[in-house]
């Protein structure tokens, strides 16, 4: 018998997460597993800002829902020996009793690739989810061109990151647009040509900073937050811009985002913009894994990653992701 711990949302959020929404709860799995079944311990958890407007839309009393990386403890299943390293969507949760059968096919389980002298962890950031919604999320909606102006918001974490020194090696103009000046130095030592502390400059002062910044114009906008700098970006796109809507974090918290009328801009500037989930490439997903790790051994591509270590502050660590307290990948250590 194995005991697990597992975090439970209790109770609906209403604006940020707080603790009165979590319960650390114990769950039981037997040691007797069925054909196909493997049973996982978890290293590594995730904390992603589409955690907090998706779980609005399940019931209390569901687990936490997430990706981790697990050692497989035990295993009736060919393909995932006891040993193997996996990544798996099993949520928040210490153990898990797996049956791949069972899960749909853009959510399925697998045995980690080697990430030679990398830590594991990668497997939730730049080598996993949010490095391949960089890769293709960027690459395939914006559709770079050397010479090009790229803006990226929420520019110092696990996506924003990636998407801006993907533009670079794209021989694009880059501006990363983030919270601190701490996280804009960092953005500028990978690179980035230019960068806005958008709670430095404010709402009022946006649209001049992003002038300032990107003077020819913006070609490719990459878009994790929404909002108002979602906005004044559009307002400043050139002819054929395309857009590509990752996310709109700075209005998770809220319960309804205000449509407001773009529609002009689309028209004069004949801009395309395109909303995605990064599991529409769920087939083509070691593609971009294999090509961040290309990158990265070559010298050329950086990471940086913020560990919470304890399963026991998960909530915490997840509401500081939400917060801007993460630089690069937000990851929580068993
Ligand atoms: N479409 C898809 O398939 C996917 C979409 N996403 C989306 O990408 C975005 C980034 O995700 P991810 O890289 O994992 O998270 P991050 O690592 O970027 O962490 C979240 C960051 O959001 C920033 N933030 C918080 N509130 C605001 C705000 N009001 N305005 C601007 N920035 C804010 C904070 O940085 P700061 O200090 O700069 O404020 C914080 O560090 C999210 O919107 C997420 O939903 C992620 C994965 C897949
Ligand atoms: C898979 C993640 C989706 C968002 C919107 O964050």
């Amino acid at each position: 018998m194995v005991v697990g711990r597992k975090w439970v949302y209790v109770k609906p959020f209403d604006g940020l997460p707080k603790d009165e929404n979590f319960r650390l709860e114990e769950e039981v799995f037997s040691d007797e597993l069925k054909e196909n079944e493997f049973l996982t311990e978890a290293e590594f958890l995730s904390v992603d800002p589409y955690m907090r407007p998706y779980m609005s839309s399940y019931p209390v009393g569901t687990s936490m829902i997430g990706g981790q990386v697990a050692k497989v403890t035990a295993s009736r299943h060919p393909n995932f020996p006891v040993g193997a390293y996996v990544f798996g969507n099993f949520g928040w949760r210490t153990h898990c009793l797996v049956d791949p059968r069972k899960l749909p096919a853009e959510s399925q389980p697998y045995v980690l690739p080697s990430f030679g002298r990398h830590p594991r962890s990668l497997a939730l950031g730049v080598l996993g989810m949010p490095g391949n919604t960089a890769y293709f999320g960027f690459l395939e909606l914006c559709q770079p061109k050397e010479g090009e102006t790229v803006v990226v918001s929420g520019a110092a974490g696990a996506v924003g990151s990636i998407v801006g020194q993907i533009a670079k090696l794209k021989g694009c103009t880059v501006v990363g647009v983030a919270g601190t000046d701490e996280k804009c130095a960092w953005l500028r030592e990978l690179g980035f040509d230019a960068t806005i502390n958008y709670r430095a400059v404010g709402e009022s002062g946006f649209a001049e900073a992003l002038k300032k910044a990107a003077p020819k114009g913006v070609d490719c906008y990459f878009d994790n937050v929404g909002g108002y700098i979602s906005v004044a970006v559009l307002l400043q796109m050139n002819l054929y811009g395309r857009i590509s809507v990752c996310g709109t974090i700075s209005n998770y918290n809220e319960a309804r985002a205000q449509v407001a009328d773009p529609q002009r801009e689309f028209v004069f500037k004949q801009l395309r913009q395109e909303g995605f989930i990064v599991t529409r490439w769920h087939k083509r997903w070691m593609e971009g894994i294999e090509a961040n790790l290309r990158w990265i051994e070559e010298g050329k591509l950086t990471y940086q990653e913020t560990v919470t270590k304890g399963f026991e502050r998960m909530p915490e660590a997840f509401v500081s992701m939400l917060t801007g307290g993460n630089t690069g990948k937000a990851v929580v250590k068993v």
